[in-house]
């Protein structure tokens, strides 16, 4: 019997609470008292495992009904499958020691499975993995179906058949070649409390070794390992953004100065972000912020007391839908300079990060007509668009890779009533991108396509892997 590494019985057990408690895996990975005990390598070997195993889980569902004469699989040994399933096909672990440690995860919850786990895991082995690797060799050559994308990046076929169609055939072969790839982990320092010296040496003091990247303040971290327990996110003197989060951030953030309508708050993360560019570009701006969920908007008002952005930020509950109707707060009241639309997506461009998103997003979510996230969508930003002033600025971000929720809802706005006084700029001709270092403009200009919108995944960092943002600039005639 092989000896079972606690890395794979701390995940296993991560995946029965995400199914148990329908609770996400990163949470109960960061408040789980067993991966608490674990050595950082195998906390990270855990991690991996327990957001792999969530992240691929509908694919390897699929592969292992299809190994097993009865079509029945306890629970826990599913899940105890799923880890050693994605161990065999997506991390290149030497096949017999996935699957000895599966037979052995599953012998700890179900001791008369054991049989049936070696059997179906060979059939992994043999069957399905020579199977994945023509179809990402297909991938890699371009030459490519929606099929073996769905296989590639652990997709459900809808979805896969959308982000073909949203990407175009070069950008999809690339996104599921890196499909299951770890998440960079990037914090900002926050530069309403430090300058970038000091916040190198917090995080160095702190054991997490960072590393500059091109964008100011941006900084790349190892391993997330560590970062909650040094404190500082608590203490907002760091910022965790992916840097793709930070480079939108940049783009749509407010001059000196200036009044500015923020729309989906949420946690209140991009707030600072926003702010924190604005300093670095010379100074605070105003910052009005709505978010339809009040206990979000409690989190960000302690999150801007800690910052001291307590006055110049606000934070309202409020749904932006009604920010075009009369007798809103004082804060809210009269035209802004400009106005960002941090809008709720699918978080299709952060698959790596919340693996959850993959198996739970609904195609409707997508395209009924009327209800769908596109339709929300359009209708904050047209709300938002009323209060943005003469020759004011209008921000318009997701964290999706899908062009219902993207250049659609940008085309929409722009064809329709409130839309008509606007017109998309190029990022490049803002004095946002004019107060950037040459190396940077040259990375943000990757991003930029023809048509003057923001797609981070156009862009593959030498570093760690990006989350796909989208972003649009539009400007109200003066
Ligand atoms: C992409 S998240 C924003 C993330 C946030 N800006 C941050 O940086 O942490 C979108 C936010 O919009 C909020 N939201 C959804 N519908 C809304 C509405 N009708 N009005 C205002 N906010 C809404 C969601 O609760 C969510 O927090």
């Amino acid at each position: 019997m092989a000896t079972l590494s606690p890395a794979r019985i701390a995940a296993a057990d991560v995946l029965s609470n995400v199914r148990r408690r329908n609770a996400r895996a990163r949470d109960l990975l960061r408040t789980s008292a067993p991966v608490a005990r674990l050595t950082p390598a195998d906390r990270a070997l855990a991690t991996r495992l327990a957001l792999g195993g969530v992240r691929t889980s509908g694919t390897v569902d699929a592969l292992l009904d299809a190994h097993l004469r009865r079509g029945h699989l306890e629970p826990r040994v599913r899940d105890a499958l799923r880890i050693s399933a994605f161990e065999l096909l997506w991390l290149a672990t030497p096949a017999h020691v996935a699957i000895s440690q599966g037979v052995e995860l599953v012998r700890r919850v179900s001791p008369h499975g054991t049989g049936l786990a070696n059997a179906v895991l060979h059939r992994v082995a043999e069957e399905d993995l020579p199977a994945l690797a023509r179809a990402r060799e297909r991938v890699e050559r371009r030459n490519c179906t929606a099929s073996g994308i769905a296989l590639v990046a652990a997709l459900p076929q809808w979805l896969a058949d959308e982000l073909m169609v949203s990407l175009g055939t070069d950008g999809v072969c690339r996104m599921a070649l890196s499909a299951l790839d770890a998440p960079g982990v990037y914090v900002a320092g926050n530069a309403c409390l430090h300058n970038d010296v000091e916040v190198e040496h917090l995080l160095s003091a702190a054991g997490l070794m960072p590393c500059s990247t091109s964008l100011p303040g941006c900084l790349s971290l190892s391993s997330a390992a560590g970062l909650a327990a040094s404190g500082l996110v608590d203490v907002v003197d760091v910022v965790p953004a992916d840097m793709a989060a930070q480079v939108v951030a940049w783009l749509a953030s407010p001059a000196p100065g200036t009044r500015m309508l923020e729309v989906g708050q949420g946690r209140g993360t991009k707030s600072l972000l926003l702010e924190s560019c604005a300093l670095r570009r010379g100074g605070l701006a105003h910052l009005a912020a709505v978010e339809s969920e009040a206990f979000k908007v409690a989190v960000s008002r302690t999150r801007m007391e800690r910052a001291r952005l307590g006055k110049a930020v606000t934070c309202t509950a409020l749904d932006g839908r009604r920010l075009g109707e009369k007798g809103l707060p004082p804060e809210l009241s009269g035209s802004f300079d400009s106005a960002f639309v941090d809008a709720p997506c699918s978080g299709t461009g952060t698959l790596r990060r919340h693996p959850e998103i993959a198996w739970a997003l609904q195609e409707p979510a997508i395209r009924t007509a009327g209800q769908s996230l596109p339709a929300l969508q359009l209708e904050l930003l047209r709300a938002a668009s009323t209060r943005v002033g003469a020759g004011g600025t209008l921000a318009y971000a997701t964290c999706s890779e899908l062009r219902q929720e993207n250049e659609g809802v940008v085309s929409a706005f722009l064809a329709g009533q409130e839309g008509a006084a606007f017109s998309l700029v190029s990022p490049r001709s803002t004095a946002a991108f004019a107060a950037l270092p040459p190396q940077a403009q040259r990375l943000f200009t990757a991003m930029i396509g023809p048509d003057g919108m923001v797609r981070t995944s156009r862009v593959d960092t030498p570093e760690l892997p990006l989350d796909g943002h989208f972003l649009a600039l539009l400007v109200r005639e003066a």
